[in-house]
């Protein structure tokens, strides 16, 4: 049942971080030899344990085919943890951390592997005094095995004794409404809605939990955030490398697959959603499923979908040699959606992504209407800019008076940077604040079936254009490799109300350096 939860500014300290997890829990980390786990869960699970935010005697235990020995395990498992040669504190608990990993190795759909499995978590399991045991699967996984996976899990390593069991499964959960609904309900019949935890890690994403806050905790925001203020919203990502050895997987999902339809529409959700009673997971998951549902499929007409090609030295997406040869598949795509409610009737919001773009950036761009003329003459628009990824921030463009003896609007910013706001402060990978929500329980900031639903039929009639289900397919246009995209980007976005302030905004060159 949802807990009705509140916000303080209080923040739990080093002694209360275990009250809400469950003591005697072991997590498997299924997949425990490929990259995810390697790169996000273990460093996410030892910076966890550094912080004593891992359960009271919790072990973890990888699980994957390659067969490795203790030793190699651990130095997989940590690889991947950042400082650990200059700083002795860090490798002293990469040391410790050690200690409570174990590795099996095992197919993934052999039924006797996964006896197997269940053995050694009841050996590890023996040595608690308590009969209330919590198993916490992870599966850090290729999407083609999780069936079996969470079938097996079930039926040969579940304990129906005093405890929980919960199985964490990452995107991508299918490839259409139609594939998703069948993945969905195949895990179903063996994991209930409340073990299942479906990440999409922009949620555990700091600037992006932010956004609650933002909205709801300030009077000011709340009053502008609606189509009288706002003439329109863009929800960028930009990455600054292409495909580069990831070409098999990604031609067949796509830019859109990537990352429109789970990260940037999660971002959306959360931006534009009502306010929920509470900060219960199904309150806010409700909110954000309804925001979902008032917005229609995405137009062909509202879509620019672009190709990266051989520039700058950098080879072009057909150049990589897992890719077909003629492939159409979009590395960048931008998609405009409407959302059909009295608070955002006609307001456009421009989701774009791309690979090999000229930046890394992450940011939600919220332009407001301009004012209404009479004293002032092409004045600049507000705009407030939260960027979720680097260098966290949250700024407001806004006109100022010049200082001085004349009356001449400037534009200029409110700005909340957080490296210089937060000096302390260690803002945690999405992972980790993700792995501990699944430990807590709280699904707030896990996806749920329904949300998956309706985002799949907001993206599949444009998918089905994109791989020709019913037709040609379109031809991307090209942009060149460290670009800002195809060129015809501008014109897409103006034809949506943007308007750049460029030549009369300027960011001092003093405060970049101190970034
Ligand atoms: N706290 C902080 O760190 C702050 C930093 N700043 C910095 O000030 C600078 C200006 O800020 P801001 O106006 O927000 O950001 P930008 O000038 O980088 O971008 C503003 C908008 O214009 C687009 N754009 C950028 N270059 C071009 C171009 N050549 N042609 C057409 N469109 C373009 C961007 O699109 P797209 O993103 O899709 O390329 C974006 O939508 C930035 O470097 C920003 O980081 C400003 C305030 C506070
Ligand atoms: O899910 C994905 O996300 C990453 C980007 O994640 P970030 O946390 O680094 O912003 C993206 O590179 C990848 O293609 C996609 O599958």
């Amino acid at each position: 049942m949802p807990r009705e939860r509140s916000m303080s500014g209080t923040i739990p300290s080093m002694e209360t971080a275990h009250d809400d997890l469950k003591d005697n829990t072991i997590i498997v980390v299924l997949g425990a030899s490929g990259d995810l786990a390697k790169k996000k869960t273990f460093p996410a699970l030892f910076a966890l344990y550094r912080q004593g935010f891992l359960p009271r005697d919790c072990k973890i235990i990888g699980y994957a085919r390659t067969k490795m020995d203790k030793p190699d395990f651990e130095k997989r498992a940590t690889s991947y943890i950042k400082n650990a040669e200059d700083n002795k504190d860090i490798a002293n608990a990469i040391e410790s951390f050690k200690t409570i990993l174990t590795y099996v190795a095992g197919d993934y759909e052999d039924g006797a592997a996964f006896d197997k499995l269940r053995g050694h978590l009841e050996g590890i399991e023996s040595s608690y005094q308590s009969k209330e045991i919590n198993r916490i699967f992870y599966l850090a996984l290729p999407p083609t095995v999780f069936i079996p996976v969470a079938k097996n899990l079930k039926e040969h390593c579940y304990n129906p004794k005093a405890g929980v069991n919960r199985i964490i499964i990452e995107k991508p959960f299918g490839k259409d409404l139609d594939s998703a609904r069948d993945l969905l309900n195949t895990v179903k019949q063996y994991w209930s809605e409340d073990e299942t935890f479906r990440i999409d890690h922009y949620l555990g994403k700091e600037m992006v939990k932010n956004l609650l806050v933002l909205r709801f905790a300030n009077i000011a925001m709340g009053a502008a955030w609606d189509k009288n203020s706002i003439s329109n919203v863009q929800i960028t990502f930009k990455e600054p490398f292409g495909t580069e050895g990831r070409g098999g997987y990604f031609d067949e999902f796509g830019m859109i697959r990537d990352v429109l339809q789970n990260h940037l529409l999660q971002v959306l959700s959360v931006l534009t959603m009502e306010r929920p009673v509470s900060f219960a997971a199904e309150d806010i998951r409700d909110e954000k499923v309804k925001v979902l549902r008032s917005i229609p499929p995405i137009e062909r007409n509202d879509t620019l979908l672009g190709q990266y090609v051989s520039a700058n030295g950098k080879p072009g997406y057909l150049d990589d040699e897992t890719v077909p040869p003629n492939s159409t598949c979009p590395t960048f795509a931008a998609t405009t959606l409407w959302i059909h409610n009295p608070r955002w009737e006609g307001v456009p919001f421009i989701l774009k992504a791309g690979k090999a773009l000229n930046e890394s950036k992450v940011e939600v761009r919220i332009q407001f209407k301009d004012v209404t003329q009479g004293i002032f003459k092409d004045i600049a628009r507000n705009e407030l800019v939260i960027r979720i990824q680097p260098n966290e921030a949250v700024y407001l463009k806004l006109n100022s008076k010049t200082p001085g003896l004349y009356t001449r609007a400037i534009p200029t910013e409110m700005d909340l940077t957080y490296k210089r706001r937060f000096l302390e402060a260690k803002i945690p990978e999405a992972y980790e604040a993700l792995i501990l929500d699944a430990l807590r329980g709280d699904h707030s900031n896990f996806v749920r079936h329904d949300e998956l639903d309706v985002a799949w039929k907001i993206f599949t009639p444009i998918l089905h254009w994109i791989d020709g289900v019913n037709g040609p397919r379109p031809r991307p246009v090209s942009y060149p490799y460290g670009s800002r995209g195809p060129k015809e980007l501008e014109a897409f976005i103006e034809k949506y109300g943007y308007k750049r302030n460029s030549d009369a905004y300027f960011w001092p060159v003093t405060n970049m350096a101190a970034l």
